[in-house]
This record gives C-alpha cells, structure tokens and sequence, in this order.
C-alpha cells in the first residue's frame, strides 16, 4: 500500500509539534510498516529511532533488520522491552513497536511518551490477540477474554490523528491544529542565571528553578514538583540543582539523590550536568563499571545516587526523591522525619496512578511548597497521542461518588469493557485509591476469565480471583520451585511452607479492594466484604484471603475484618516498596485447620527472625500481626533475669545490659498476650529487641521523639511486669 497522501498530514504534525501514532495489523505488516515509514522519510529524511522488541524470540531480529535496512535508518536505537525503563530521560522522532511477540500496556504507554513533536509512532503486528507474552501470563486452562483488546480497536477508529492500517484498508481521521496550542518563552526576566534561561525547555520549568530556592531557607523545608508525565519535572529539577550548587558555593554540602530504579533518575543527572556546564562551574564525576553516573562533586558540593532503603539513613544535608509517589508512603514519612531539607519530584497521573493518597499526603505536609507543571516537553499540549493513550489506558480516570452507597452486586467483566463510563468509574477507584496501579492492570481487567467483580453501587469495588483446586501435578511443581503466579495464596504456602494439600482448597483472592476516596472509612469496604463472604459460602468456598504489600491502615482494615495472617513474605517487593502479606478467613473446616496451623507458624517467624529478615519492616506492624495471632507458649523468666530487668528500671545498668532479660519477657508477653499495652510501646519494645534498630530509627519509623523512645520502652516493660506474677520486686537475687 501507499501512503503518499499521509505526508501532508506528517508535515502539519511537525509545523505544529505533535505526534500520530499508527497501529498496523494483518499479513501485510511488514511491507505496510516500511511503506508508511518511507511516507514519514519525507518529512524527516534521518529520525532518531527507537525500535523496541524482545531480541531474544525467535525471527524478532530479523524483522529489525528488514526495516532498519529496507528503509536505510541509520540512527536507531535498540530498546529490548524488558529493559525500556532505562530509556525514560531519552526523546525520539519515530519509535517503532513490534507487536508480534508481545503486546503489553505498560511498555506501550512507557514507549510511546518517548516519541517528540512531529514523530510518528508504529506499533506493528500480525494479529493483537494471538501469541503474545503478557496475554499468555494472564491465561489459565487456555481460556483468556480479548475485552481490553476490542475496546483498543473501539478507541482507534474514535480518536482522530491515530492511523489504523488493516491489510488493505486504512482508517485515518486527521487531527486539527487548531486544537493545538504552541508556547512561547516568556522574555528573560533576570531571576535565574541567563544560561540556565536559554536551556530551560518552559515557562513552567524557569518557575521550578527560580522557586527552588525555597529549600536554602532557614529550618524543614520540603519542596515538592509534581506533574503529569513528561512535563520536565526531573530535567528542571537536575538545572535548580545546578543553580542551588551555584548559590551554595563554598559550604560544603552532602546531597543525596535517590529513585526506585537509578535510571529514573538519569534526567535530573543529565540535565545537572548540563546546568553545571553553561554555568561554568567545575564538576568530577565517579562512573560505576555499568557505567552509571553515581557521584558528582561541584565546588564544595557532593551529590550522590543511593538505593531508597540506604538513602533514607544516609548521611546529607538534602535529599531528592525522584517517583516519590513510587516509593510508597511509609518511607516517605520515614524521609520526612528524618530530613530537614527535601525535594520529591512525582509524576501525578500516569502509569503509576493518579496516587490521590500520594496527593492528601503531600498537602499535609508542613514547611512545604509545591511547584506543578503543565506544559508538555517533548511535544505540543493538545497532542492527539497524548489524548488517545490518556483515554485507552484510563491514565486520568476519576470515579465519581453514587448515592445509595449500599447496593451491592456483581458486574461481569463485559459490561465493565462494553461501557466507557462504567469501566472509567470502576478503574477509577482502582486508580485513584492504589497508587500503584498500571496500565497492565487494565488489560488484567478485561482479559482474565477467571476473576470476579464485586460492587457496592460503583463507589467501592472488588476483584477477585478464583485460586486453588489445584491438581497433583501442578502442585508438585510448585514444590519443586515452578511459579503460578495466576494462583498466588496457594503457590506461596506450598511453596515456602511446604504444605502440599493446602493446593486442594477451593478460595477467593481478593486482589484488590477500593473505596472511592471520599467515602473511606465509612464502613463500605466492610461491608462490601461481608456481602463478598456470603456469596463464597454459597458457592462452597474452602477460603477467602487477600495478598497485599504491607501498610498499617491496610493490615488494621483486614484484622478488622477477621481476615488472620498467615504469611510474610521474606523478601522486599521492590516494585511494590514493601513485604506482603497473606491473610485468610476460613469458611470450611478444612481450611480452618491449615490456618491454626499456618498463623502460629508465622508468629513464630516474626519472633524468631525479625533481626535478620523483617529488620527494615515498621515494627507497629509486626507487632499488630503477632498480636492478632492467638498461640500460646509458656515462656519461663527467672528470678535473676527479673532482677535485672528492675535494675534497669530503676535506673541501675543500662539497657545493653538488661536486654537479654527484656527480649525474655517481650517474648513472655507476645506468647500469652495477656493486658493490653500500647501498641505504640510495644512497637519500641519490638523495634529495639526484636529487630536489633538504634533508638533514632525506631524514631523515625513511628513517627515519635527520638527522646521519647527509650521510655516508652521502659513504660512497656513495667506494664508488662506488673503482670506476671512476682512474689518480691527486688532487683537482686541471692543464691544459696
Ligand atoms: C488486596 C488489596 O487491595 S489491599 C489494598 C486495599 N486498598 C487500598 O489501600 C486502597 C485505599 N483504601 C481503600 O480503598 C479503603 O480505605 C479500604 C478498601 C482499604 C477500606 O475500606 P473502607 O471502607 O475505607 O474501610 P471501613 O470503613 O470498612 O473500615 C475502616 C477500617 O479500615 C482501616 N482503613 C484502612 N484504610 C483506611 C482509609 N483510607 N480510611 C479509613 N480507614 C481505613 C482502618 O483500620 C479502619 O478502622 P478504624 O476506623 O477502626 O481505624
Ligand atoms: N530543558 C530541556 N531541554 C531539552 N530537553 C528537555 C528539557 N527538559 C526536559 N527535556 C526532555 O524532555 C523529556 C521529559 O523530561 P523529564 O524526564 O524531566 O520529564 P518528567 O516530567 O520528569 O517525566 P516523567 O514523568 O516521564 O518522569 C526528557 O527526554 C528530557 O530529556
């Protein structure tokens, strides 16, 4: 096919700076991919390429050279799709995406944000239904749903600038430029450097440089930069760190920079780089064998990249936190109250969710200021592309609040996709309650045959996903270290507690539960809950859990509900910034009998290995989980240790010398759980006992006065021994 008339419309989109993105499907695409591109050599005869791919699947590379080589592209950089992230600071005028292999949301949305003003993108494929790899991991028994897939297509032919080639049928309607709106710079006004002027890409970034001196005020100072994705959030930050470096010449000064991944981070280190240069200031860098910039010293200022669990504690006088919304609230209040000066930079709708929770809480915070971008970077605002992947992939979804909070029911999956305005409402709480969620999830939605959606009148949701009844054979698997990700309780307590015929059970896991977020702590999720459990006894369910990274106001929702622990995972989900955890009801005797046996095991882990496994969870929670754990151990306490532990109360030796004595009777207190102590007390005891943490990191952790933490201890440990049975308060023993 030809598509010669197409390069009137390619010039347009470069006079005016936006993007069209096509979508090539059928026999053809090969030959359609290479025609259409050679329609866009016209209008930039050598474009910065990026052709993503998985390299590694058989006849990928093959195609990649026919097109690279049929069309004579000379600039092309091969992105494998596993690795994209590291391509997030980079910007290209055409980004070629084959589908054949995968068609996966994530990297979809990921890589079309890279593409500038005037490119084009070509996402290429056979057909978008079969054989591909994200498709495949949400397919059980052969049986998949293509909703996601059709509502893709629905959104093709309703967005104007977005080309659809199908064989021998094309289908473009063009976009207006009209409805694009161009910026201009302001004048130069003096209130930054004129160089840093001349490289800021937007009025929006100039204001983020000259407002970032707020930080170089006296006393806390937390500025935070939020925006939607490619606003230049992180590039502005890198040229404000390059003018504070300026300011800040001759006082030595420590900053620490850090992100989920390193290469989040690499805009703000570039454009730092960049700054520093036209500033004509002197830098050094130390480079790692990967060849990541990891230190950078200016004058008298060093600036390094830290991995968040190490960034937290590091020592500095300012600490950046780039994807801040990413890193999970938990940490960010530990930065917050650890720091005095610090900069989060957050992308506010995108692939990481809207975050509403993110928001509240950086509203909240004290000695603030927030600087918010609006104005595109790599293209125009008003981008078609823009628009379509925002809509497709409900990035800016925002559910809205129903009357009649109480209505419960189950909605199929197909109704959801079959209706914009259902599926924006029920993937809106999603979004605007898990700040997490991603565009992955959406096609998880649609796709997944073996789930199930649960409502209270659309302002609190379900999902769930039928697990277990597993066969012999997938359960040897399992055991012998195969994954099974699509039964996920099930896989986790054979797996790792090694009990096999848990895998016969029949349960519901709730994957992800919601409220919208003016009507939480209202009773709904409850209440939704126990309409969901009624529904699971009818149907003969052996149980019902949950999987979910471990935070307190989630833990407290679920203990709340009955819900009992019963695993924790023993290493950190990085994506996800925290531990899971595993609660379950049982709604069978059979299953009953798994969890009395599961939930003393995992106190047990808790009590017994906290020191070297759970050291970085916050204590309040491991506390909460063993308290709500009812097994019973008699543990023993001497006369010797209990005169040593008064000692220590009164005043006599110190804590290290004591702590032995007081692990025992912590220990004492968690087996028999016998009067109620504050569960923030408690939390000291634990942190320091338990987990082996300084007094200034459980201080940080809870939130409380580092003076305050050695007597709340002390308070928790005479509450404590009040309660055992004591004959003599002495603090010394004889022995005849
Ligand atoms: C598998 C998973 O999806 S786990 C993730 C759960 N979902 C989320 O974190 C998304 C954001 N939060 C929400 O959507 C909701 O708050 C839910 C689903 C956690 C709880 O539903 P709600 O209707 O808010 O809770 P409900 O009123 O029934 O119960 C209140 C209890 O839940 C806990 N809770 C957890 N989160 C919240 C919250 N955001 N607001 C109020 N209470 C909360 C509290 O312990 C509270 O009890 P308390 O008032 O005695 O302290
Ligand atoms: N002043 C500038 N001059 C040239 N290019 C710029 C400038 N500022 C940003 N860019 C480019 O624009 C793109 C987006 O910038 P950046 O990564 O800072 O945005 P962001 O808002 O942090 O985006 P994200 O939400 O994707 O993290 C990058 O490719 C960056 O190199």
């Amino acid at each position: 096919m030809k598509f010669d008339y197409l390069i009137e419309y390619f010039r347009q989109a470069k006079d005016y700076n936006f993007r069209h993105l096509a979508i090539i499907q059928g026999e053809n695409y090969l030959d359609n991919t290479i025609s259409l591109i050679k329609a866009f050599l016209n209008v930039n005869s050598n474009p910065k390429t990026a052709y993503a791919f998985h390299p590694w699947l058989s006849e990928s590379k093959q195609r990649f050279n026919k097109i690279k080589e049929s069309l004579n592209l000379s600039n092309v950089t091969d992105i494998d799709y596993s690795s994209s992230e590291r391509y997030l600071g980079e910007s290209f005028d055409l980004t070629i995406l084959d589908s054949v292999d995968d068609f996966r949301p994530n990297y979809i949305s990921r890589l079309v944000d890279l593409t500038k003003g005037g490119g084009l993108i070509v996402l290429y494929t056979n057909s978008l239904y079969s054989n591909k790899l994200y498709k495949k991991s949400l397919t059980r028994n052969n049986i998949v749903k293509n909703l996601f897939e059709e509502r893709f297509f629905r959104k093709i032919k309703e967005h104007r600038g977005i080309i659809s080639i199908d064989d021998n049928n094309i289908y473009f309607k063009p976009y207006s430029p009209s409805e694009i709106s161009k910026q201009r710079k302001n004048p130069y006004d003096g209130k930054i450097p004129r160089a840093l002027y001349q490289i800021s890409a937007s009025n929006d970034q100039i204001k983020l440089i000259h407002e970032a001196d707020f930080i170089l005020e006296k006393g806390k100072r937390v500025f935070i930069v939020t925006a939607s994705r490619g606003r230049g959030k992180s590039a502005g930050v890198g040229l404000a760190l390059a003018y504070l470096i300026k300011k800040m010449k001759n006082n030595p000064t420590n900053i620490i920079l850090t992100s989920p991944s390193y290469y989040s981070a690499t805009s703000i280190i570039d454009f730092l780089l960049l700054g520093l240069k036209r500033l004509n200031i002197k830098y050094k860098t130390k480079i790692s064998k990967e060849g990541k910039i990891m230190k950078i010293s200016a004058e008298e200022v060093n600036i390094r990249w830290t991995a968040p669990d190490l960034a937290k504690d590091a020592d500095g006088d300012l600490i950046v936190v780039d994807e801040a919304s990413a890193l999970g609230l938990e940490l960010l209040s530990y930065i917050n109250n650890k720091w005095e000066k610090i900069i989060l930079i957050s992308t506010i709708h995108g692939y990481e969710g809207s975050g509403k929770a993110f928001l509240k809480y950086i509203n909240s915070l004290k000695d603030s200021q927030i600087v918010k971008l609006e104005y595109p970077i790599r293209y125009a605002k008003g981008d078609p592309v823009e628009k379509f992947i925002y809509d497709v992939f409900l990035l800016d979804a925002e559910p809205e609040k129903f009357d009649n909070e109480n209505k419960f029911m189950e909605i199929s999956q197909e109704d959801i996709f079959n209706s914009d305005k259902l599926l924006r409402q029920i993937y809106g709480i999603l979004v605007t309650a898990h700040y997490r969620n991603s565009p992955d999830d959406l096609m998880f939605l649609g796709d997944m045959a073996f789930q199930k959606i649960f409502t209270l009148n659309y302002n609190a949701i379900a999902e769930i996903i039928e697990e277990g009844t597993l066969d012999n054979e997938s359960i040897s698997k399992i055991l012998y270290g195969n994954e099974n990700e699509g039964n996920l309780i099930p896989h986790r307590i054979i797996k790792y507690m090694r009990i096999r015929n848990f895998g016969f059970l029949k349960g519901w896991r709730i994957m992800r539960i919601a409220v919208i977020p003016e009507l939480q702590g209202k009773g709904l999720g409850s209440n939704l809950l126990s309409e969901i459990e009624k529904i699971a006894k009818e149907e003969k369910l052996d149980w019902i859990g949950s999987s979910f990274v471990a935070d307190l106001n989630v833990l407290n929702f679920w203990l709340k509900n009955k819900y009992i622990p019963v695993y924790l995972s023993s290493i950190k989900n990085e994506g996800l910034g925290g531990y899971s955890i595993i609660v379950m009801k049982a709604l069978s005797e059979n299953a009953e009998k798994y969890i009395s046996v599961l939930s003393p095991l995992l106190k047990d882990k808790i009590l017994l290995s906290s020191h070297q496994v759970y050291f970085n969870v916050n204590p309040e929670i491991l506390v909460k989980i063993i308290l709500s754990i009812n097994s019973k151990k008699v543990i023993e306490l001497n006369d010797i240790c209990i005169s040593r532990i008064q000692a220590y109360l009164d005043g006599y030796i110190a804590y290290n010398s004591a702590s032995d004595a007081i692990h025992k009777l912590a220990l004492k207190y968690f087996y028999e759980n016998n009067n109620k102590i504050d569960i923030k007390q408690l939390s000291v005891l634990f942190g320091r006992t338990f987990q082996g943490k300084s007094w200034s990191h459980i201080s940080y952790m809870l939130s409380i006065r580092q003076s305050e933490a050695e007597t709340m201890l002390r308070n928790a440990v005479k509450e404590i021994l009040k309660n055992i049975n004591i004959t003599e308060n002495n603090n010394y023993v004889d022995i005849s």
